[in-house]
Protein backbone atom coordinates (compact mmCIF):
# COMPACT_ATOMS: atom_id res chain seq x y z
CA UNK A 1 0.00 0.00 0.00
CA UNK A 2 0.95 3.64 -0.89
CA UNK A 3 2.96 3.97 2.67
CA UNK A 4 6.10 6.17 2.46
CA UNK A 5 8.77 5.41 5.59
CA UNK A 6 11.51 8.26 6.42
CA UNK A 7 13.73 5.18 7.33
CA UNK A 8 16.63 4.63 5.57
CA UNK A 9 18.95 6.40 3.31
CA UNK A 10 18.37 8.96 1.17
CA UNK A 11 20.31 11.59 -1.80
CA UNK A 12 19.63 14.97 -2.88
CA UNK A 13 20.37 16.29 -6.30
CA UNK A 14 23.56 18.23 -4.90
CA UNK A 15 24.40 14.24 -4.30
CA UNK A 16 24.49 14.68 -0.63
CA UNK A 17 23.76 11.42 1.33
CA UNK A 18 21.52 11.42 4.92
CA UNK A 19 20.59 7.89 7.24
CA UNK A 20 17.64 7.99 9.07
CA UNK A 21 17.19 6.22 11.66
CA UNK A 22 13.82 4.12 13.05
CA UNK A 23 11.45 6.62 13.70
CA UNK A 24 10.31 6.12 17.14
CA UNK A 25 6.47 6.03 19.07
CA UNK A 26 6.91 10.23 19.37
CA UNK A 27 7.86 10.44 15.75
CA UNK A 28 11.42 11.12 16.37
CA UNK A 29 14.28 10.23 14.51
CA UNK A 30 18.22 10.72 14.46
CA UNK A 31 20.61 10.55 11.38
CA UNK A 32 23.56 11.52 9.73
CA UNK A 33 24.03 13.94 6.10
CA UNK A 34 27.29 13.21 4.41
CA UNK A 35 27.19 16.36 2.15
CA UNK A 36 28.83 16.51 -1.04
CA UNK A 37 28.89 20.92 -1.06
CA UNK A 38 32.22 21.48 0.68
CA UNK A 39 33.91 24.95 -0.08
CA UNK A 40 37.04 23.47 1.03
CA UNK A 41 37.89 20.06 -0.01
CA UNK A 42 36.52 17.05 -1.31
CA UNK A 43 35.74 15.31 1.65
CA UNK A 44 32.56 13.76 2.35
CA UNK A 45 31.70 15.39 6.29
CA UNK A 46 29.15 13.97 8.52
CA UNK A 47 26.75 16.32 10.27
CA UNK A 48 24.22 14.99 12.97
CA UNK A 49 20.45 15.71 12.06
CA UNK A 50 17.60 15.30 14.61
CA UNK A 51 13.98 15.46 13.61
CA UNK A 52 10.09 14.63 14.05
CA UNK A 53 7.90 13.46 11.57
CA UNK A 54 4.16 14.29 12.42
CA UNK A 55 1.82 11.51 13.78
CA UNK A 56 4.72 8.47 13.58
CA UNK A 57 3.65 6.15 10.56
CA UNK A 58 0.28 6.47 10.51
CA UNK A 59 0.13 8.07 7.92
CA UNK A 60 0.79 7.22 4.23
CA UNK A 61 2.40 10.17 3.25
CA UNK A 62 3.90 12.01 6.03
CA UNK A 63 5.70 15.68 7.30
CA UNK A 64 8.23 15.93 8.68
CA UNK A 65 10.76 18.09 9.62
CA UNK A 66 14.70 17.75 10.56
CA UNK A 67 17.82 20.19 11.54
CA UNK A 68 21.18 19.60 10.13
CA UNK A 69 24.04 20.89 12.44
CA UNK A 70 26.97 20.90 9.94
CA UNK A 71 30.04 20.16 11.47
CA UNK A 72 32.69 22.01 9.27
CA UNK A 73 30.91 25.31 9.63
CA UNK A 74 28.74 27.66 12.18
CA UNK A 75 26.18 27.22 10.28
CA UNK A 76 22.98 25.03 10.53
CA UNK A 77 20.15 24.11 8.13
CA UNK A 78 16.53 23.63 8.93
CA UNK A 79 14.78 20.88 6.23
CA UNK A 80 10.70 20.67 6.17
CA UNK A 81 8.83 18.14 3.61
CA UNK A 82 6.75 15.55 2.91
CA UNK A 83 7.51 12.31 2.50
CA UNK A 84 5.61 11.32 -1.37
CA UNK A 85 5.03 7.94 -3.00
CA UNK A 86 4.60 7.89 -7.05
CA UNK A 87 2.49 4.51 -8.60
CA UNK A 88 5.68 2.78 -8.92
CA UNK A 89 6.42 2.44 -5.27
CA UNK A 90 9.17 4.93 -5.89
CA UNK A 91 9.51 7.42 -2.86
CA UNK A 92 11.17 10.69 -2.33
CA UNK A 93 11.37 13.53 0.05
CA UNK A 94 10.12 16.20 -1.13
CA UNK A 95 11.98 19.34 0.73
CA UNK A 96 12.47 23.50 1.35
CA UNK A 97 15.12 24.10 3.76
CA UNK A 98 16.24 27.34 5.40
CA UNK A 99 19.97 27.75 5.40
CA UNK A 100 21.60 29.95 8.40
CA UNK A 101 25.00 31.30 8.57
CA UNK A 102 26.99 32.90 11.49
CA UNK A 103 27.68 36.33 10.55
CA UNK A 104 29.99 38.63 12.49
CA UNK A 105 27.02 41.33 13.56
CA UNK A 106 23.35 42.27 13.76
CA UNK A 107 24.12 44.66 10.74
CA UNK A 108 25.04 41.68 8.85
CA UNK A 109 21.99 39.24 9.65
CA UNK A 110 20.24 40.71 6.65
CA UNK A 111 22.10 37.83 4.34
CA UNK A 112 22.39 35.31 7.02
CA UNK A 113 19.73 32.94 5.95
CA UNK A 114 19.39 31.66 2.69
CA UNK A 115 16.21 29.30 1.46
CA UNK A 116 16.00 26.82 -1.23
CA UNK A 117 14.17 23.42 -2.18
CA UNK A 118 15.86 19.33 -2.21
CA UNK A 119 14.47 16.54 -3.35
CA UNK A 120 15.70 13.03 -1.97
CA UNK A 121 15.10 10.02 -3.17
CA UNK A 122 15.78 6.55 -1.42
CA UNK A 123 19.17 4.86 -2.03
CA UNK A 124 18.22 1.33 -2.72
CA UNK A 125 20.42 -2.13 -1.21
CA UNK A 126 21.29 0.23 1.97
CA UNK A 127 20.01 -0.85 5.60
CA UNK A 128 16.13 -1.35 4.00
O1 LIG B 1 27.97 26.02 5.80
C1 LIG B 1 27.39 25.39 4.92
C2 LIG B 1 27.39 25.86 3.58
C3 LIG B 1 26.73 25.16 2.62
C4 LIG B 1 26.05 23.98 2.92
N1 LIG B 1 25.39 23.37 1.97
N2 LIG B 1 24.75 22.25 2.14
C5 LIG B 1 23.37 22.23 1.99
C6 LIG B 1 22.60 23.38 2.25
C7 LIG B 1 21.22 23.32 2.10
C8 LIG B 1 20.61 22.14 1.69
C9 LIG B 1 21.36 20.98 1.42
C10 LIG B 1 22.74 21.02 1.58
C11 LIG B 1 23.55 19.80 1.30
O2 LIG B 1 24.73 19.79 1.63
O3 LIG B 1 22.96 18.83 0.73
C12 LIG B 1 26.05 23.49 4.24
C13 LIG B 1 26.71 24.20 5.21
Amino acid sequence: DKKCVLSGSWRNELGSNMTISAVNAEGGFTGSYFTAVTATNKRILVSPLKGSQNSKSQRKQPTFGFTVSWTFSNSVTVFVGQCFMDDNGEESLKTMWLLRQEVGSPFADWKATRVGTNVFTRIKGQNM
